[in-house]
């Protein structure tokens, strides 16, 4: 479940009161997503009937300096037309308000369902989707490092220690020992580097049959390789959950939904094993530290490290998925 903070309807009444949307009809907790708590709320609206937002409270892995890059990129991807919420300013112009020591920001409602088992269609249409998102992002003026790249694995995978790693499979201490001196060795450093979302899950995409009508849950975008974002999105979508299948279907869609809307390059696809080979590092590593960290009594459903171990193998044994 993800409402951490119980919000009573007078606070959220004059919460939404500091924003021109109209008045609050109704507001329910969204049992999804993890790290905020968030709501659906409901307006009377300012005029052509009643408005729906999300209500987002950051819950302390959000650092709130970075509010402005996060909440300024929806809004400049919303202004060239890509599927993102806008945001809603308060009637002073902030994109975000405080409740007690609490950030939270209003933003656009947007319709759709996160698919679980995704066609080929759909596959195609989050591809051309990233690669819009790609392009809309160029001329983003702000920047944010990702530091969720080669050093941050290095540190999660360090915090694990080799007795935690071993806590959850014998074989994973080797395993991640093995491919981080390949990841580190290989990681190309001359590739196009542009905004990326980096965490392009399908739970962070909306859909409505075969057309793409949301990306949200944009907290990790971050400045890295363009054809990165690519390789997360692919080890994101292209595997049944646990990472014990690999759909090659999807895969031939997801990447030709990308190109029909920006060709990779020779040198991106000639990268893209060992940038999958990373991204299946990045949520191993993040999933084990969590793995062993998060308390027993956590209110959270952890994530499981070995489906991305699977991916991780597979992408090593596999290289020639990306047609290199
Ligand atoms: N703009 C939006 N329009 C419609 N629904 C949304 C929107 N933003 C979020 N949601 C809904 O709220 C849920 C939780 O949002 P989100 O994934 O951003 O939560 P989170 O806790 O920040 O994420 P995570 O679990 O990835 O850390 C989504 O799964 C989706 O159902
Ligand atoms: N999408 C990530 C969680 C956010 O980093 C995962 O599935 O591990």
């Amino acid at each position: 479940m993800a409402v951490y903070t119980q919000l009573g309807a007078e606070a959220l009444a004059a919460l939404i009161g500091e924003f021109s949307v109209g008045e609050l009809v109704s507001a329910k907790g969204i049992a999804e997503g993890v790290s905020n708590s968030n709501w659906l709320i409901e307006t009377t609206g300012t005029g052509s009937g009643p408005k729906r937002f999300i209500l987002t409270m950051f819950e302390g892995r959000t650092e709130v300096a970075e509010l402005p890059f996060f909440l300024g990129l929806l809004d400049h991807l919303a202004d060239k037309k890509c599927p993102v919420p806008r945001t809603i300013h308060d009637r002073t112009g902030a994109s975000f308000r405080w409740i007690d020591d609490k950030a939270v920001t209003l933003i656009e409602f947007l319709p759709g369902v996160s698919v679980s088992e995704p066609t080929a269609a759909q596959a195609r249409s989050v591809g051309a989707a990233l690669a819009g998102l790609h392009l809309a992002a160029a001329d983003f003026p702000q920047s944010r490092a990702n530091d969720l790249s080669l050093a941050g694995w290095r540190g999660l995978i360090d915090g694990c220690g080799a007795e935690g790693l071993a806590s959850i499979d014998p074989a994973l201490a080797g395993l991640v020992a093995r491919e981080m001196a390949v990841i580190e060795a290989e990681w190309p450093t001359d590739l196009p580097r542009s905004i990326i979302h980096a965490d392009l899950f399908p739970d962070n995409v909306l859909m409505l049959g075969e057309s793409v009508t949301g990306l949200i849950d944009f907290y990790f975008s971050c400045h890295d390789i363009i054809a990165y974002d690519v390789a997360v999105t692919h080890a994101a979508w292209c595997f049944s959950g646990d990472g014990r299948v690999f759909h090659s279907d999807i895969s031939e869609a997801l990447l030709a939904g990308y190109e029909s809307v920006r060709p990779l390059s020779y040198a991106e696809i000639a990268a893209l094993p060992v940038l999958a080979r990373g991204a299946a590092m990045r949520f191993l590593s993040t999933r084990a530290y969590d793995w062993i960290n998060t308390p027993p009594d956590a209110l959270v459903v952890k994530k499981d490290p070995m489906a991305f171990a699977r991916r991780l193998q597979f992408y090593a044994a596999n290289p020639g998925v990306f047609g290199a």
